[in-house]
């Protein structure tokens, strides 16, 4: 179905009814994961009940659990969205014709900017600290990031990016682990007000070390 297509018949309605529904029930269930991570990013996993998502989103709690089993399901759901959104950003900041370095560069820009802005990867990182109060099978953390960055410095290296003796793993490694650190502090200290500017500090010392 394009378009939003407002069904003319019956036999219409009930040959896009399925699809609406579908649509609906999606952008219900987004609308919960967001709520949920605002949730869980202002406090920890524990303190959030499954009543105070339903309120904060509007709904019965009932209507949360039709889309959701259980806090733990909504804590996972929540988790695997902060690692599932930047497959695609990684896409197309490599198809905008940006070198291999300059890719990592600009993925850490966003991902300090969504630390500042975006619930879901603050939430993701809350429940990521919370991960041994939750009973539900979470990725391990870092892995991804670490395995994402370590692709791209590998390809830097490739095209001669890299400081001679620049190891792509340990680079990767260290410059998680680092960032890691700066969202840390910046959310303790000011609730990641601050995380651009500390980002930026680290960025010019970090590259700078690391190009050719
Ligand atoms: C990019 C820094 C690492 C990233 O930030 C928060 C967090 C916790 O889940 C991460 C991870 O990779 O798991």
């Amino acid at each position: 179905m394009t378009g939003t297509h407002r069904p003319q018949t019956a036999r219409d309605a009930a040959r896009h009814g399925p699809a609406l529904k579908q649509e609906r029930a999606f952008q219900t269930r987004a609308l919960i994961l967001d709520k949920a991570a605002e949730l869980f990013s202002e406090s920890n996993y524990r303190s959030v009940s499954m009543q105070d998502v339903a309120d904060r989103v509007g709904m019965t709690k009932g209507a949360v659990y039709f889309h959701f089993r259980s806090k733990e399901a909504l804590a996972a759901a929540v988790v695997a969205c902060h690692y599932e959104r930047w497959p695609p950003v990684v896409e197309e900041i490599r198809n905008g014709g940006l070198s291999p370095l300059e890719a990592v560069e600009e993925l850490l820009d966003r991902a300090a900017l969504a630390f500042r802005d975006d619930p879901i990867m603050q939430a993701g990182t809350q429940l990521q600290l919370d991960r041994d109060t939750i009973n539900a099978e979470l990725p391990a953390p870092y892995v991804y990031w670490t395995n994402l960055l370590t692709d791209l410095l590998d390809a830097a290296r490739a095209e001669n990016q890299l400081r001679t003796g620049v190891r792509p793993d340990s680079a990767a490694r260290a410059l998680v682990a680092a960032f890691f650190g700066i969202q840390h502090i910046s959310h303790t200290l000011t609730r990641h007000g601050d995380i651009v500017g500390r980002w930026q500090e680290l960025r010019e010392l970090f590259f700078h070390s690391l190009r050719a």
